[in-house]
């Protein structure tokens, strides 16, 4: 697979200056050879264009409101939170621009992370607000003082919050809305929210395709994107043919402009698929707001055991099958149960290759399938092989989780069965690409920062 392997310089080469409407030396080439995903402006006059007519896919996502961006200043940066549901994180993006006429470059990134999420906080919103105060610190120390003022914090959570009910996720939000308006950021209209899952899904592939060189220039390989989270899965990419146009749901699909170019994305995201909800739905235990007492049992799971799991701030109990049958053929049965027939199958894909992060990198170090820091490129069949080797001699796997084989499992039957993949097709695991974060996070702050001023 194409891996497009970016300097530190060119990392960012992304930012087209706005007002060279003529061909200007490097600047220019970097524009025409790096596309181009937003315009960042450094004048007033900037923001003011920025608010023209163009109809943007995502202009309800981040409405424009104020300008950060100094017209002196050189470096500058942007603050995107991921509320996940199994933790809050931080990215703190660093960009720079060398000269006025030259495109602002992607520098770096900053990035932390807190465990458990802000769902897991439902019923103390002060105590969630409170994990994400700790990670905004972080940034006082990041960033210049000086630029404090200047630069956007957001924070978007996606499906442990999509679950929850609106009162409880609502208050959670007010309270981290408050942590901001204290901080000395500048804090952009609707900058505490819940993330449509369309918009998660495309934002990742923005992301992922931006760092590694596919939204640039005239021979465009876009590469489709898998993001298996705790709680919500998406699947995302570029349709090749008319034919998966006319056969695909029209909520499947979403348009959207970069830089002279109209995108029409195939994206989906599955709330309650992600991999630890899949856990619970494997159980039976999902949906399930009363669970006190009751015993879930999986042939998923070592015979002897039984534990208890926090998920979501619900406490399970959960344990094997003491009498019934363990192993990969009973428990991808259990698990097809939760996945067969639920998720939209493209044909288009079943040819294709795909990068895959989140849970499928993570799952896929556990198991030596691939290497931590390197990540790498296997088939389908990989995971089933390992879920077959991990879930065939439970008692004997030496594990750091008792759910090493359900997960497996269900990431074999999630690609297999739920997106209709071959054993054959290519997953590139990624966890960074030029050491930025393999995450949505990117995407949104590129629209941001569109949104804070910029054209195109
Ligand atoms: N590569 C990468 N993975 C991430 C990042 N943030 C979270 N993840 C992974 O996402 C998974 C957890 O999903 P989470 O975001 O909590 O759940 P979601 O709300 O359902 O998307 C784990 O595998 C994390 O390692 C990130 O910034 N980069
Ligand atoms: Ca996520």
């Amino acid at each position: 697979m194409e891996h497009f392997l970016l300097g530190r310089r060119a990392t960012g080469a992304l930012i087209a200056d706005p007002y060279s409407a003529a061909p200007r030396g490097p600047s220019r080439m970097a524009a025409s050879r790096l596309p181009i995903l937003l315009a960042v402006a450094f004048s007033s006059l900037s923001c003011i264009l920025s608010h023209s007519n163009r109809e943007m896919w995502f202009q309800d996502l981040f409405p424009p409101n104020t300008c950060p961006i100094n017209a002196k200043a050189n470096t500058f940066y942007g603050i995107m939170f991921d509320a996940g549901s199994t933790g809050t994180r931080i990215h703190i993006y660093t960009f720079v621009q060398k000269s006025p006429e030259k495109l602002i470059e992607l520098e770096g990134e900053i990035f932390e992370s807190v465990k458990p999420g802000l769902s897991a906080y439902a019923d103390q919103p002060e105590k969630g607000a409170e994990t994400v105060k700790r990670l905004l610190d972080m940034a006082i120390d990041a960033v210049p003082r000086h630029l404090w003022k200047k630069t956007p914090v957001v924070l978007k959570a996606t499906a442990g919050l999509r679950l929850l009910s609106e009162e409880k996720a609502q208050a959670l939000l007010l309270e981290v809305r408050e942590v901001f308006e204290e901080s000395p950021f500048l804090v952009p209209e609707d900058s505490v929210s819940i993330l449509d899952g369309s918009y998660e899904g495309i934002l990742a592939w923005i992301t992922v395709n931006f760092l590694t060189g596919q939204l640039s220039g005239q021979n465009q390989h876009t590469v489709g994107t898998l993001d298996l989270g705790g709680a919500s899965t998406q699947i995302t990419f570029l349709p090749r043919f008319e034919e998966t146009l006319k056969q695909t749901p029209g909520d499947f699909l979403t348009s959207f402009e970069m830089f002279n170019s109209t995108y029409k994305l195939y994206t989906h995201s599955y709330l309650g698929f992600g991999l630890k909800a899949a856990r619970l739905a494997t159980l039976g235990a999902l949906d399930m707001e009363a669970v006190g007492g009751q015993m879930f049992r999986s042939s998923c799971l070592p015979k002897q055991l039984e534990a208890e799991w926090h998920f979501g701030g619900v406490k399970y109990q959960y344990g094997g099958n003491k009498q019934g049958e363990t192993g990969f053929k009973p428990c991808y049965l259990e698990v097809l149960k939760v996945i067969k027939g639920k998720l939209h199958q493209p044909d288009e894909i079943r040819g294709s290759s795909f990068y895959a992060f989140s849970y499928y990198y993570d799952r896929a170090v556990d198991t030596n399938l691939i290497d931590y820091e390197e990540g790498g490129v296997l088939e389908v069949r990989d995971f089933e092989r390992k879920a077959k080797e991990v879930c065939d001699n439970m008692e004997r796997y030496n594990s750091a989780s008792p759910f090493l084989c359900m997960d497996l499992t269900y990431i074999t039957a999630l690609l297999k069965e739920g997106f209709g993949f071959r054993d054959s097709t290519l997953l590139q695991l990624t966890k960074k690409v030029n050491n930025i974060e393999t995450s949505w996070t990117l995407g949104a702050t590129f629209h941001l920062l569109q949104s804070l001023g910029i054209t195109y």
